[in-house]
């Protein structure tokens, strides 16, 4: 045969392979979400998600160090609110002494170069497990709205630096951008969950906060898993509304979503690989079905190629372990 091209010289050998790498995981493109619960060394393991914790603020402060010291650079705090806590304004969100304002705080002191992202979403604080104000069995939109600029304010006067509202309301992000300029947290960013779809790989993060819809689901403000064009419009519109970094969610089955986004802004992108997606390459590998290393980094490496510039993952720590390996 004679051959113009022969496109196997260039993967040949693993070193000529990584020479024209296009897509190259880094340390750098991870934030790792972290639940945190009251108490003082509590340490529950979540039952659908193997192998990751729920832990107290403790805990959560060593772990932080450690993963500063791996070189992860940014975590996304979530709490677990005490049942009492809960109510149908979500006024617990915006306690200055809460259990995310002194995370927030705890965290910052102890490690002060980690970039803290925090949730902004009613559902762990909602008796009804929603992401918003209920009445009349519908999400009110205005006024949950109102509570997410007081739960966003209150985190970046804790010092968080950047908020992540991922309740998917109409107008929050202009709004809160608003609030933080009217309260001087020039310095606060703006992750905004912008495509986020009503999924069932939420499940197992759902068990982790005790945070499911107590009635009904989340269709009504969670994204039709259907639609593409949509997801271009939600995302336009936070970015003209002041967000810093979009996101879609969830990750692998949303690969065509997070590259037409990608296309679409002049801001970061991140993708978040959730809770369902991590349960299921780790139930894969317990049945001997998956090798779960080469899971992790195919899946992650996927997801950078397809556009995300940051992935949320909980196998943040495993693949820096694996990247360095
Ligand atoms: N706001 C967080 C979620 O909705 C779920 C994340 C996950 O399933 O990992
Ligand atoms: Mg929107």
């Amino acid at each position: 045969m004679y051959l113009q091209r022969r496109n196997r010289i260039l993967r040949q050998s693993a070193a000529i392979r990584s020479l024209v790498a296009e897509t190259i995981l880094t340390p750098s493109d991870f934030i790792l979400p972290l639940f945190i619960d009251e108490g003082e060394n509590v340490k529950t393991e979540i039952s659908s998600m193997q192998g990751y914790y729920r832990n107290s603020l403790d805990i959560t402060v060593r772990e932080v160090k450690e993963l500063w010291s791996m070189g992860i650079k940014s975590v996304l705090l979530f709490i677990k609110s005490k049942d009492e806590l809960k109510d149908n304004t979500g006024k617990e969100a915006w306690n200055p002494d809460g259990l995310m304002q002194r995370s927030i705080k705890a965290i910052k002191n102890a490690v002060p170069e980690m970039i803290v992202m925090t949730d902004v979403a009613l559902d762990p604080y909602s008796i009804y497990g929603h992401d918003g104000i209920v009445k009349e069995g519908e999400i009110v939109n205005d006024e949950t709205v109102d509570a997410l600029v007081k739960m966003s304010v209150s985190h970046a006067a804790a010092g968080a630096d950047v908020v992540a509202p991922s309740d998917m309301m109409d107008g929050r992000i202009g709004a809160i951008r608003e609030a933080l300029e009217e309260s001087n947290f020039t310095r606060t960013g703006i992750m905004a969950y912008s495509a986020k779809y009503a999924s069932c790989f939420y499940g197992p993060f759902r068990d982790a906060l005790d945070s499911a819809p107590g009635f009904g689901d989340k269709k009504t403000y969670q994204m039709n898993y259907a639609n593409r064009i949509e997801a271009i419009k939600e995302t336009l519109m936070d970015v003209e509304e002041g967000a810093d970094i979009v996101m879609v969610k969830p990750a692998m089955a949303y690969l065509d979503i997070i590259r037409e986004v990608k296309d679409a802004v002049t801001v970061p992108v991140s993708a978040y690989h959730v809770s369902g997606e991590y349960a299921m390459i780790k139930a894969a590998a317990k049945m001997g079905w998956l090798d779960e290393n080469k899971a992790i980094l195919e899946s992650l490496t996927s997801i950078k190629r397809a556009g995300a510039d940051l992935i949320a993952t909980y196998f943040a720590k495993d693949a820096v372990k694996l990247l360095n390996a």
